[in-house]
């Protein structure tokens, strides 16, 4: 679990990312915060493996002040995934996710190994292992990053809009893609986006911004679509925009088990919400 506890961060310049934010990221379960340019989103991020320090309040993992922990064996214990992937160009693939392992002290053959099985898991193909990032596409870079995330069998996850560089139909394949991993693996995830559709296919608790990391609504999908908290929530949602507007669909999903379906304004189905005790609501996603 991790913990914000009245967190702020003003920038030496005198600019105020993050104002007196708290917040409970449950354990085993994706969080997504979401919100426009300039939100906070990855200040927030950024503070919970020290890459950013606050300057007011505690960040806890599982009760522990972050503050007393050393940032780099503790950025080593959380993955991290970027938009633009953030992948060594000069060592290949394979090299990229075992470097943080083998810095570690695994074995280098070890480290291989396990790197061949992350490509596995994150469906990129073996036969690519000894490219070099300019090498692959876009959607194989960003698995590549998801894979040297993943490498120190982090309990924590952190992805700051890692899919936002690629195209639509890669980007629909890469949410599949985590959504699977997640089910597999139960990290804590905690995902950033400005993409509110995005938002709701992942995560199991969504934490909509404004500006200076102020929380406009937190709950998971089907709370936030069933009852946005206000005007800004419901005009960020989308529930006034017509065609694309999600929502959710009474009359289908197995309401004896808790499912409610996620449709778009088309009547694409692109999720199911499964509310569960606290929290949690998760989901497989289908499509039509
Ligand atoms: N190093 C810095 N120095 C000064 N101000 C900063 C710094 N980093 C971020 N900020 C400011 O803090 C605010 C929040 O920035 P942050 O990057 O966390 O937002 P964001 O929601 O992630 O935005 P985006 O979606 O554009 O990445 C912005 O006003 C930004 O200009």
């Amino acid at each position: 679990m991790i913990t914000f506890e009245g967190v702020s961060k003003r920038f030496p310049d005198g600019s105020v990312a993050v104002d007196d934010f708290s917040l409970t990221i449950p354990s085993r379960s994706t969080t997504v915060l979401v919100g426009s340019s300039g939100s906070g989103k990855t200040t927030l991020l950024r503070m919970i493996n020290r890459m950013v320090d606050p300057t007011g309040g505690r960040i806890l993992i599982d009760d522990e002040d972050v503050a007393g922990l050393e940032p780099v064996k503790l950025r080593r214990r959380i993955g991290y995934v970027m938009q633009n992937s953030g992948l060594l160009p000069h060592r290949t693939v394979i090299d990229n996710v075992a470097t943080v392992p083998i810095l570690e002290g695994v074995k280098k053959s070890v480290a291989h190994e396990q790197a061949l099985r992350l490509l596995d898991t994150v469906g990129l193909d073996r036969g690519l292992a000894k490219r070099y990032p300019a090498q692959l596409s876009g959607g194989q870079q960003q698995r590549v990053g998801v894979a040297r995330g993943l490498a120190v069998d982090p309990n924590i996850l952190l992805m700051d809009e890692p899919f936002g560089a690629v195209d639509p139909l890669v980007r629909d394949e890469l949410q599949q893609e985590l959504l699977r991993i997640q089910r597999e693996l139960s990290k804590t995830v905690v995902f950033v986006t400005h993409d509110i559709d995005e938002a709701f296919l992942l995560g199991d608790q969504v934490v909509i911004l404004r500006t200076g990391g102020v929380i406009a609504q937190a709950g998971t999908p089907a709370e936030i679509l069933a009852n946005p908290a206000d005007e800004f929530v419901a005009s960020f949602i989308g529930a006034d925009r017509g065609k694309r507007s999600l929502h959710v669909d009474a009359e289908h999903g197995d309401l004896a088990r808790g499912e409610r379906v996620l449709v778009d304004g088309t009547g694409r189905v692109v999720g199911i919400l499964r509310d569960e005790p606290g929290i949690a609501s998760s989901h497989g996603a289908a499509s039509s």
